[in-house]
């Protein structure tokens, strides 16, 4: 009947003989990490993420668990949809099919077997999908230094993050976009909660403090015999899914080499054209933002060790051995920017410079000069 929905939520392009079959073939990958979801967007004509919500919804059977009607919730998901900026390199609606995966492949891991809710798996997943929504392309910083209209209604505090968050529940108000009308009032609440609570920490500012977190409860972990991870409380319950949302966000240099580098190509075209703006108004050019300047390899070794190692690296602990294959494609990429490091020195040796000369001689002879 004309108002049945699409197979998968979306319709396919015309022109595309055998879109139906190339998706099928796609979405038969979702349960793994190396998903390609650049052909997913391809073969949607550009709606990966109504198609991979959906899909999953379907899959993890929440849509009868929570009497969603399928109808609506496509229409609330193509509604988020539209309102990612297309126009935005790389915090548009691939990035947030790609996180919404990532979130559920993150849930998936054995230590986390039947630890969580369907009611937390529905937030999670919802976070995911709705956590960059109407991106302007544009960091907290920069709206802040200009003052913006956004930066003034958030006073300054993870602007990007309530803007997303604001959006995204009241397009929920829309005519049939309530996705949770049949929930009752308690579990709309719990909902909210966990997803402003899971969103507002993908803000990197909170990224060093969440880290912090993570290492005390993999250093106090409480497993249950089967090996699951015990968590007895919200406040520990949240963490991990706040960490699990932060671990989807930061999975670009985690996933397979061609993917990896096709996001490096998507944020930097953002980045520079933010540092280009920058340029004509005057202003100080954000780090990694100047075109003429950047070199993406180095900023892309330093990310992966100051950043996406040490969170992944405890992730991998709280849910060992789970993420190995996750931790193999970061180390395999980090091993590829640091290669492309054209006329990169050889490793130095311990307690010597290049030239061979003993460190702290040579730094003796500085200060007395
Ligand atoms: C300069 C250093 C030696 C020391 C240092 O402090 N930092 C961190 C840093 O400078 N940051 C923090 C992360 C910020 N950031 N960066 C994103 C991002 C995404 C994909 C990237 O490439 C690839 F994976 F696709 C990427 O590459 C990077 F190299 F640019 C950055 C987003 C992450 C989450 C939310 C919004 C985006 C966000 O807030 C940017 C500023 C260092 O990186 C190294
Ligand atoms: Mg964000
Ligand atoms: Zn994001």
């Amino acid at each position: 009947s004309p108002d049945s929905l699409p197979r998968f939520g979306v319709p396919l392009p015309q022109d595309l003989p055998n879109a139906e079959e190339e998706l099928e073939r796609e979405l038969d990958n979702i349960d793994k990490w190396g998903m390609d979801i650049f052909r997913i967007d391809m073969l949607t004509s550009h709606r990966p993420l109504t198609c991979v919500s959906y899909t999953l919804f379907e899959e993890r059977n929440l849509l009868k668990s929570f009497n969603i009607p399928p109808k609506t919730f496509v229409t609330y998901m193509l509604n988020i949809e539209e309102h990612y900026n297309k126009e935005v390199k790389y915090h548009n609606q691939v990035h947030a099919a790609d996180v919404t995966h990532s979130t559920h492949f993150l849930l998936c891991a054995p230590a986390l077997e039947s630890v969580f809710t369907d009611l937390e798996i529905l937030a999670a997943l919802f976070a995911a999908c709705i956590h960059d929504v109407r991106h302007p392309g544009l960091n907290n910083q920069f709206l802040v230094n200009t003052n913006s209209e956004l930066a003034i209604m958030y006073n300054d505090e993870s602007v990007l993050e309530n803007h997303s968050l604001a959006v995204a529940f009241k397009l929920l108000q829309m005519d049939n976009c309530n996705m949770l009308e049949a929930l009752n009032k308690k579990a709309v609440a719990a909902v909210q909660k966990m997803v402003i609570d899971m969103v507002l920490a993908t803000d990197m500012v909170k990224h060093m403090s969440l880290l912090a977190e993570l290492k005390t409860m993999v250093e106090t972990k409480k497993v249950a015999g089967s090996g699951v991870l015990l968590l007895d409380n919200y406040s520990d319950r949240i963490q991990v899914l706040k960490n699990l949302l932060h671990c989807a966000d930061l999975a670009n240099p985690a996933k397979p080499p061609d993917f990896c580098q096709q996001w490096t190509q998507r944020v930097m075209g953002e980045f520079f054209t933010q540092g280009d703006l920058e340029k004509e108004k005057k202003m100080e050019v954000s780090p990694m933002m100047d075109r003429n300047t950047v070199v993406v390899e180095k900023s892309q070794v330093g990310f992966i060790d100051y950043i996406i190692h040490p969170l992944w690296e405890t992730w991998a602990d709280l849910v060992y051995p789970d993420a190995q294959d996750i931790l193999m494609y970061l180390e395999q990429n980090r091993e590829y920017y640091q290669g492309q490091i054209r006329d990169s020195p050889p490793p130095e040796t311990a307690g010597e410079t290049a030239n061979g000369n003993d460190k702290d001689k040579e730094l003796h002879i500085d200060l007395t000069l």
